[in-house]
C-alpha cells in the first residue's frame, strides 16, 4: 500500500522543518526534508570545485551526487551523508545558505532531484510520509491528499532565524533570509497557495498551535 503523503511548502523560517518533524514523530511516519538535498548537493558541488555560476557544470555534478548521497527519513534521527561524510550540520551553515539558491535555481537539477523525491514517496514503507520544501504541493506531489502552505510574515520569520543564529550578525541573517526567498521564488511558488492547498499562517500562532492545525487537517483528510 502506498504511504499517505503530506506535502508542506513555505518560505524560510515559516516552520516547515519543525512542524514536519513534529508531525512525523507524533504519527510515527517518515519525513523527507527536500531542502537538505539541495543543501547537500551545493556542499558536494563546492567540494568538487564546481563553479556554482556555471549551470552546465552543476548539472554534470548531479548524477555523481545522487550516487553517493543518503539521508535519514526517520524524524528523530536527522542525518545527511555524502559518501562517508556526515554533512548534517555543515549544510546548515551560512556559507551554504547564501549560495544554495544558485543550485536550486537550475531547472534540470530540479527535475533530476524531483524524480528521486517521487521515488522516495512511492517506495516509503511507512503508513505516511511528510515531505517539505518549496514545490512539493505544486510539482513533486500535486496529488497528495494533504497539501499545506505554511506562511508567516517576513519580519516574524526573520526574527525566528535570528533567534536560532544568535552568534551571527542579525542584519546579515535577515538579508540572507530575504534574498534567498527572493531568488527561490523565481523557480518555485511558495508565496501563494495553489488550488486545493490549505494555508496555515503561523504569524500569530505558537509552534504547538501550528502543529495542531496541521494535525487537524491530516486527521480530517485521512478519515475521508
Ligand atoms: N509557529 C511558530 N511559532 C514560534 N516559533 C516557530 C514557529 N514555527 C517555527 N518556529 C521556530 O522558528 C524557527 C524556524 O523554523 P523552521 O522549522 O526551521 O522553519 P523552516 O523549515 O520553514 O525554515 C525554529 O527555531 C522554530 O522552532
Ligand atoms: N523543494 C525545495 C526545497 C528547497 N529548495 C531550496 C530553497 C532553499 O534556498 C534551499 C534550502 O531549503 P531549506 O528548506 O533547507 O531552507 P530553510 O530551512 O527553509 O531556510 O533549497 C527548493 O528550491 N525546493
Amino acid at each position: 500500500m502506498n504511504a499517505f503523503v503530506v506535502a508542506i511548502d513555505g518560505p524560510s523560517g515559516s516552520g516547515k522543518s519543525s512542524v514536519s518533524k513534529a508531525l512525523a514523530q507524533r504519527l510515527d511516519w517518515q519525513l523527507l526534508d527536500t531542502g537538505s538535498v539541495y543543501r547537500a548537493l551545493t556542499w558536494y558541488a563546492l567540494q568538487e570545485g564546481v563553479d556554482l555560476d556555471d549551470a552546465d557544470a552543476v548539472i554534470a555534478a548531479v548524477p555523481g551526487f545522487l550516487n553517493v548521497w543518503t539521508l535519514s527519513l526517520t524524524p528523530g534521527e536527522r542525518w545527511v551523508r555524502v559518501a562517508e561524510t556526515d554533512v548534517t550540520e555543515r549544510i546548515r551553515e551560512t556559507a551554504i545558505s547564501e549560495v544554495v539558491s544558485k543550485v536550486a535555481g537550475i531547472q534540470s537539477v530540479r527535475d533530476a532531484v524531483n524524480t528521486r523525491f517521487r521515488e522516495i514517496l512511492a517506495e516509503s514503507p511507512a503508513e505516511g510520509i511528510i515531505a517539505e520544501g518549496r514545490d512539493i504541493t505544486t510539482v513533486v506531489a500535486p496529488d497528495a491528499p494533504v497539501r499545506i502552505l505554511l506562511t508567516a510574515d517576513e519580519a516574524v520569520r526573520i526574527a525566528r532565524r535570528q533567534a536560532e543564529k544568535t552568534g551571527e550578525d542579525a542584519k546579515s541573517v535577515a538579508a540572507t533570509v530575504s534574498e534567498r526567498d527572493k531568488r527561490d521564488s523565481r523557480v518555485t511558488n511558495f508565496t501563494a497557495a495553489a488550488e486545493g492547498v490549505a494555508v496555515i499562517d503561523s504569524t500569530d500562532l505558537g509552534l504547538e498551535a501550528t502543529i495542531q492545525a496541521a494535525l487537524d487537517l491530516i486527521t480530517s483528510r485521512s478519515a475521508q
